[in-house]
């Protein structure tokens, strides 16, 4: 992917979910909406389900990337897909039959994701790889914005893009937590190539200059130019 842009995802989760519609056209330079969704049982926290899914389809062109954090995605994926998702990761930890799941994402037409925790070596996905349109790999552990990016995802990144040579599959690598653009190029440059952030886009009173900033230091990571 040395030469295809970064991807950059703002996380609906810091947005002011009062003015959602306004939000939504103030990062319209994005790619993706990155919807987090949280059960309260696989995380403690409670946010998002199937009808926020369908009401960002319906507002501009973001493609919603929707992120299962949720106890059973065997059961309840097929509401996201309904509802428009574009590309979805559920976590491997979770998933009672992940290839059933994948099939189902692809069904739809939908891009297949699996999610890694902090505590989760890129190991457990080696079966899996090659049927994955991504990689979503967490940098704090999931449930909440506004932490502290994990140090340790860099070797991690280095690791699976190691692991995927080996098997020869090519997924997108999206990380998650705590990114913005004091480590953004860094990140990219161990093999990210979508960034998700959540504070650090709507936590600025300039969410399109964020997205650029965002945008500037992947450019930076990727090839090595400022
Ligand atoms: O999935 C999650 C948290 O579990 C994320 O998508 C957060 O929404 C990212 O927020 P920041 O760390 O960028 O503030
Ligand atoms: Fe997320």
């Amino acid at each position: 992917m040395e030469d295809a842009p970064v991807l950059i995802a703002p996380s609906l989760l810091s947005a002011d979910l009062l003015d959602l519609r306004s939000e939504l056209e103030a990062i319209e330079t994005a790619d993706w909406a990155h919807i987090d969704v949280m059960d309260g049982h696989y995380v403690p926290n409670l946010t998002f389900g199937p009808a926020m899914v369908a009401a960002v389809r319906r507002q501009g062109d973001l493609a919603a990337d929707v992120h299962l954090m949720v106890t059973n995605p065997d059961e309840c994926v097929g509401l996201y897909l309904d509802a428009g998702a574009d590309v979805v990761s559920f976590h491997m930890e979770a998933a009672r039959h992940p290839h059933r799941i994948v099939s189902q994402i692809h069904a739809a037409g939908a891009k297949a994701a699996v999610a890694l925790n902090p505590g989760t070596p890129v190991g457990a996905l080696e079966a899996l790889l090659g049927e994955l349109d991504m990689v979503l790999v967490m940098s704090v552990d999931p449930g909440f914005g506004g932490q502290s990016f994990i140090p340790s995802t860099l070797g991690k990144l280095r690791d699976l893009r190691r692991l995927c040579e080996r098997v020869g599959a090519a997924p997108l690598v999206e990380v998650d937590g705590g990114v913005g653009d004091v480590n953004a190029a860094d990140i990219v440059a161990a093999g990210a190539d979508v960034l998700v952030a959540g504070s650090s886009v709507f936590g600025r009173p300039d969410r399109a200059a964020a997205v650029e900033r965002l945008r500037r230091a992947g450019y930076l990571g990727r090839t090595g130019r400022a």
